[in-house]
């Protein structure tokens, strides 16, 4: 299965929401990094073909995705950031309801239904009403109607964003048990999320990818180190204005920087290992939206 994006551009009135991405995939779990409003869910609600390019194409296996059509959809799954259902209508139920939309037959619906039920751990729950479930709940029913034509490609949208941390580490497992034989590709804007799931991390700003790779390819192109370096409380601002400072640490004798420089930024500075983290605020100029520490 390799997905080809081939100058992928999407303007709303003028503006590029995604800007000419050039881009292939094939099996394995890629993680689409990037800050709010970098254009991930436009270039994803193309890649399922909800929304045209407004020039380039994406092609499956080497067909035309729009031109491919319901045959298309069928080996595709689905995670829209805010995914509509039924509150009233139990898990089992909510998940029937999806499948005869798709177009299942009763039978292999419920066999699948009880099978997905497991896998995303609301078996027992499955009586509940929708409405009733916690958000991470809600999101791993989410993920089960995505999973239910067992799809080849599987495209979630911040699937994590807003869980609490045992959820998201329960969803980062589920996803990892879900990536086999198929092309999960999913976005988010906490690097926590792509450190541990992700074989390719894709970095997305203003539109456009600006890196892909592996997450060591990714930080070997950066040609800066990271240093850590204590200083006086009253120095921190002489420093940010001077340095990239990527992460801050009281401690009783000062403060702790984590500073991206290409030379060691103090004698006393020591060399440490570079993460997605530093990555982010070296492209990005920012920190990332993670709200839990999970580490
Ligand atoms: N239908 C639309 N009409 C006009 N502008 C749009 C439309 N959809 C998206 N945009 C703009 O395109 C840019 C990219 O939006 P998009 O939702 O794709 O980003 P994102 O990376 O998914 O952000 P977030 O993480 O906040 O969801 C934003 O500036 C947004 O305002």
């Amino acid at each position: 299965m390799e997905l080809e994006l081939k100058k992928l551009t999407k303007e709303f009135q003028g503006f590029k929401a995604v800007d000419d991405i050039t881009l292939t995939m094939s099996n394995g779990v890629y993680g689409l990094l990037g800050v709010n409003g970098a254009g991930k869910t436009t270039l994803m609600r193309m890649l399922c073909t909800l929304i045209k390019p407004t020039s380039g194409s994406i092609l499956c296996d080497g067909k035309d995705i729009f031109a491919l059509d319901g045959e298309y959809r069928r080996i595709l799954g689905y995670l829209p950031q805010e995914f509509g259902f039924y509150p009233e209508f139990s898990v089992h139920d909510y998940l029937m309801y999806i499948a005869s939309i798709k177009g299942m037959r009763t039978s292999i619906a419920r066999k699948r239904v009880t099978e997905l039920l497991r896998q995303v751990g609301l078996a027992k729950m499955q009586n509940r009403k929708m409405k009733k479930l916690s958000g991470g709940m809600k999101r791993r029913a989410g993920i089960a109607q995505a999973m239910l034509n067992n799809p080849k490609i599987l495209i979630l949208d911040e699937p994590t964003a807003g869980l609490d941390p045992n959820e998201r580490i329960r969803f980062r497992n589920l996803i990892s048990e879900l990536s086999q034989d198929r092309l999960v590709l999913l976005s988010t804007h906490i690097v926590s999320d792509i450190e541990y799931i992700a074989n390719q991390v894709l970095l997305m700003k203003d539109g456009k990818i600006s890196h892909s790779g592996t997450q060591e390819e990714i930080i070997q192109s950066v040609p800066v180190k990271v240093w850590s370096c204590v200083v006086a409380n009253n120095e921190v601002e002489m420093w940010q204005k001077q340095f990239k400072v990527s992460n801050m640490k009281t401690l009783s004798d000062g403060i702790e920087l984590r500073i991206l420089s290409e030379k060691s930024p103090h004698y006393n500075a020591k060399e440490e290992t570079m993460t997605l983290e530093d990555i982010f605020l070296y492209y990005f100029g920012e920190k990332t939206g993670d709200d839990y520490d999970v580490l």
